[in-house]
C-alpha cells in the first residue's frame, strides 16, 4: 500500500520592525548578502522612489489607485500608513514561500507587525532596538535620505514604537550590523512552532 504523503513542512514567518532609521533595511540587506537563500518579501508602497530604489526590487511602487484596487483584493497579508504613505505585503507571494517549507521575512513597521499577529499568531516578531535614542537620531540624520521635517516626524514615530517593542518576541540590538545579521538568520532557521500561515483563510 502506498505511504500516506508527507504533510508539507510548516515553515517560519518572521517579521523584523523596529524604528526608522535603526538599520533595518541595513541588516536585512547583510542578511541577503551572505546568506542568499533567505527570502525578503518585497512590499508596495505609494511611497516615492528614493535615488539607487529599483522597482521591484526593493518595492512594487504603486500609485494610489493601484495600491486601492489590492487592498480592495484582499491580496495584502497586511498594510498600514506611515508618515503619508502607504506599505503593504502581498500575500500571495508569502504563501507560496511557506508552502514550499522554507522561511520567510518580511521588514515592515509596528501597524503591521501586529496586523501579522493577529492574522497569523505563529508568526515570530522582532523588534530591532538602537543601542540609544542619540545614536538612533543620528543614524537617521547620517542617511540624508529625508529632509528635517520628515526625520523629525519619524523620530515622533519611533518614539512610539520603541515603547512597544515588549510586544515582540525578541528584541535584537542593532549595535553592529554583521552581529544583529547573524542573529537575525539564528531566528529565522529556529524551529517554528509548527502551524502554516493563513491556512484558516
Ligand atoms: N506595514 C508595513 N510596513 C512596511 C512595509 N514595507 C516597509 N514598511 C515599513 O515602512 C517604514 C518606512 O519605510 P521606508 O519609507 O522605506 O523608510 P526606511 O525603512 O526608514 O528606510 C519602515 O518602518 C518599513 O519597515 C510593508 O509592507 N508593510
Ligand atoms: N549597526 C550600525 N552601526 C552604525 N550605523 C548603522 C548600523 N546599522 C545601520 N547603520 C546606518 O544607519 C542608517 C540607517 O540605516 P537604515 O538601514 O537605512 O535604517 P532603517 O531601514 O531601519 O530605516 C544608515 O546610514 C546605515 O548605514
Amino acid at each position: 500500500m502506498p505511504e500516506a504523503p508527507e504533510p508539507p513542512a510548516t515553515a517560519r514567518l518572521t517579521v523584523l520592525s523596529g524604528p526608522s532609521g535603526v538599520g533595518k533595511g541595513t541588516v536585512v540587506a547583510e542578511v541577503r548578502r551572505r546568506y542568499p537563500d533567505v527570502w525578503v518579501s518585497v512590499s508596495v508602497t505609494t511611497r516615492g522612489r528614493r535615488a539607487g530604489e529599483v522597482d521591484g526590487v526593493h518595492y512594487h511602487f504603486l500609485t494610489d489607485a493601484e495600491f486601492d484596487r489590492l487592498v480592495a483584493e484582499d491580496g495584502l497579508l497586511e498594510w498600514a500608513e506611515y508618515a503619508g504613505n502607504r506599505y503593504g505585503t502581498p500575500v500571495a507571494p508569502v504563501r507560496e514561500r511557506l508552502a514550499t517549507g522554507a522561511p520567510a521575512l518580511l521588514e515592515i513597521e509596528l501597524q503591521g507587525a501586529r496586523q501579522v499577529r493577529a492574522r497569523a499568531p505563529e508568526a515570530q516578531l522582532v523588534f530591532l532596538a538602537p543601542p540609544s535614542w542619540a545614536e538612533l537620531e543620528n543614524r537617521l540624520a547620517g542617511r540624508g535620505s529625508e529632509p528635517p521635517a520628515v526625520q523629525q516626524r519619524r523620530l515622533a514615530i519611533a518614539q512610539a514604537e520603541l515603547d512597544a517593542a515588549g510586544e515582540f518576541d525578541v528584541v535584537v540590538v542593532n549595535d553592529d550590523v554583521t552581529r544583529a545579521a547573524d542573529e537575525l538568520v539564528g531566528l529565522l532557521t529556529a524551529p517554528s512552532s509548527g502551524r502554516s500561515v493563513g491556512a484558516s483563510e
